[in-house]
């Protein structure tokens, strides 16, 4: 079991992380002996530290108290497990309590495991162990389910459920929503020119230029089809979305990625159809945002390739 949870360590890069939640910080220091050679520790002394460091260091396992001041663990736990961003990491309860009302309570909540005081050292580093590998195998798989081989982009599955939520995101705030379409132009000539080798080197490249165009956490870039990429960009008004596609086209061109067969550049080029909706406007869906992105992609290739198009239709409300 060590041996696998070394070798998902490896490749995710980085120890597992646990975050001890106690408010005695001596049992806090107990436990961080037992942990802390083989994994990161991180510290809470309460409910609220816990879940405010669990957004932002998404530890990979909690070991949680019961019996705080303020939120006690399983109130914290249940917090946890509704919160999008802490929802997926194991909870074992570490607590004094024994009855089996207390030990069904901590599953109720979300917790994986119920481990009574006082502490057997080596029973606690095999549950640990146990769980952590299922976490990082677990988290190996979703990653896997997730992402473009080829790219390393999100795929098409990812690309679909990101727009429904990003949608939802945006409806409930009232703010814009861009989509930016990709193609790569006259790819089929590149592919035919250069060999589908170097077709695919060109794809994992040019995908990697338009990922480092995007720096906010909830943009979406993923690879839509063949040699068609999307990005999700919510929040993002009709303005900001039209410089986002063009500093991706410059980036892109910047490559000089030389294509000899291209009518339009000697060098790989991309053609960009953008598209901006605000959720509560008559008609806007998610449908009709990547239809009317399609359609000014479609409008980029007719205008000669190598461009943003982002024709306004008076159904659309600008938001920028
Ligand atoms: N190397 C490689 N080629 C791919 C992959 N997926 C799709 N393609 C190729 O991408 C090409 C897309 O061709 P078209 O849809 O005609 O588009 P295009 O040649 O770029 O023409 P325009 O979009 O009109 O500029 C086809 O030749 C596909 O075989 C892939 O994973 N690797």
């Amino acid at each position: 079991m060590k041996q696998i949870l070394e070798e998902l360590s490896t490749l995710r890069g980085g120890r597992p992380r646990i975050l001890l939640c106690d408010d005695q910080p001596i049992n806090i220091r107990l436990v961080n002996a037992l942990l802390k050679g083989d994994y990161e520790i991180f510290m809470a002394t309460s409910g609220l530290q816990a879940i405010e460091l669990s957004e932002r260091v998404t530890p990979d396992l909690i070991l949680m108290d019961v019996n705080m001041p303020g939120l006690n663990g399983y109130d914290t736990c249940a917090r946890l497990k509704q919160n999008t961003l802490t929802l997926g990491i194991p909870v074992i309860f570490l607590t004094g309590l024994k009855s089996e009302e207390d030990e069904v309570k901590a599953f109720e909540v979300g917790g994986v495991d119920f481990i009574s005081k006082p502490i057997n050292g080596t029973v606690l580093k095999a549950r640990v162990l146990t769980h952590l590998t299922l976490k990082l195998q677990s988290d190996f798989y979703l990653n896997i389910a997730v992402t473009d081989s080829l790219t390393g982009l999100f795929n098409r599955r990812k690309f679909d459920s990101e727009l429904a939520e990003k949608w939802e995101l945006c409806k409930r705030s009232g703010q814009a929503m861009s989509l930016l379409l990709i193609d790569i132009d006259h790819f089929k000539q590149y592919n035919d020119h250069y060999g589908h080798q170097a077709g695919d080197h060109c794809l994992a490249e040019v995908a990697h230029t338009i990922r480092s165009n995007f720096h906010r956490s909830y943009d979406c870039v993923a690879r839509y089809g063949g040699e068609e990429f999307a990005c999700i960009l919510p929040m993002t008004g009709r303005e900001q979305a039209i410089r986002q596609a063009q500093e991706v086209c410059h980036s892109v061109a910047r490559l000089h990625l030389p294509h000899a067969r291209s009518d339009t550049s000697a060098w790989v080029s991309l053609s960009i159809g953008v598209a901006t909706m605000i959720a509560p406007d008559h008609n806007a869906s998610p449908v009709a945002l990547l239809a009317l992105a399609d359609k000014n992609l479609y409008a980029a290739k007719a205008n000669g390739r190598a461009q943003v198009f982002a024709a306004e239709l008076p159904l659309f409300n600008d938001a920028a």
